[in-house]
């Protein structure tokens, strides 16, 4: 199968008076149509950096990102904005805007694209029956709990019907009953939505439960990618071999090591 998201040698660094800090070094990415492909690494690897250099919140200093035929990097402004109305993002922090309803939240980028008023209610409704929250529809964002938050920063990434949605530790503010249930959405998008989603997180759980493919980031490398099967089994990377030890430790038990439920 051909990738659907291709990164090829991409740089990022950050400079400020006194020194650059290279974060991102020569990646190299391939990614499917439909995986829902995890990006896992310690604090300060450059999870971060890499996920928003896709849709250029971040800007690259070398390399090319491609989605489909189109290559990201090589999109001026305009086409720029265009497509990033395709690219939905959802952050730890959840990002809504505490003074506006649930309703509002979810219909803020269609209104900013001048979707008529009837079909906005239409479409939002829609989005909230999809993560269970049509009770929640008037209520504000400060009566919610992490979950509910999250299920409407979900809500909004879907709205303009996104065919890449970017995943920046989205259940990582979590506590552990409603990160199951974000990720088992997160699923149900993938699946129902044929959603391509790029998940970083440092929870190997999160990615053992629901991505397919993970990749591991040790120091802005990329040390090693493969199924999420080879990586819990095998990791060859001393970031992947020290994930693995934790979640052992975490897990007290050796259940994966014959490969069940991966
Ligand atoms: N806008 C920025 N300006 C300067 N330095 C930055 C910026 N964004 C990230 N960095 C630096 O880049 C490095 C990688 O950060 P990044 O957030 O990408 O890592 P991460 O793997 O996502 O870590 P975490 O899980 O802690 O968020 C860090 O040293 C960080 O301080």
């Amino acid at each position: 199968m051909s990738s659907y998201i291709k990164i090829e040698g991409l740089y990022k660094s950050f400079k400020n008076k006194k020194e650059e800090n290279q974060v991102l070094k020569g990646i190299d990415l391939d990614i499917e149509k439909g995986d829902i492909f995890g990006i896992v690494g310690f604090s300060g690897a450059g999870k971060s950096t890499l996920v928003r250099c896709i849709n250029r919140l971040e800007e690259p200093d070398r390399g090319k990102i491609f989605i489909g035929d189109t290559e990201i990097t090589a999109l001026n402004k305009k086409q720029l904005t265009e497509r990033r109305k395709k690219i939905g993002m959802i952050f730890q922090q959840f990002n809504l805007f505490d003074s506006m309803t649930v309703f509002k939240n979810i219909a803020y980028p269609l209104k900013l694209l001048g979707v008529p008023k009837k079909d906005i209610e239409i479409k939002v409704d829609k989005l909230l029956e999809l993560v269970g929250l049509t009770d929640k529809k008037n209520a504000y964002p400060g009566s919610l709990s992490g979950g509910q938050k999250q299920r409407v920063g979900i809500a909004r990434a879907l709205a303009n019907d996104p065919d890449v949605l970017l995943s920046d530790e989205a259940t990582s503010a979590l506590d552990p009953v409603s990160t199951l249930s974000i990720l088992d959405l997160l699923e149900h998008i993938n699946k129902e939505l044929g959603v391509t989603i790029i998940m970083i997180t440092h929870e190997l759980e999160a990615a053992k439960r629901i991505c397919n493919r993970v990749a591991v980031l040790e120091n802005g490398v990329m040390t090693e990618t493969g199924s999420t099967r080879e990586i819990f089994l095998d990791p060859k990377s001393s970031t992947g071999k020290i994930f693995l030890e934790v979640y052992k430790e975490f897990r007290h038990d050796d259940s994966f090591i014959g490969g069940e439920g991966i």
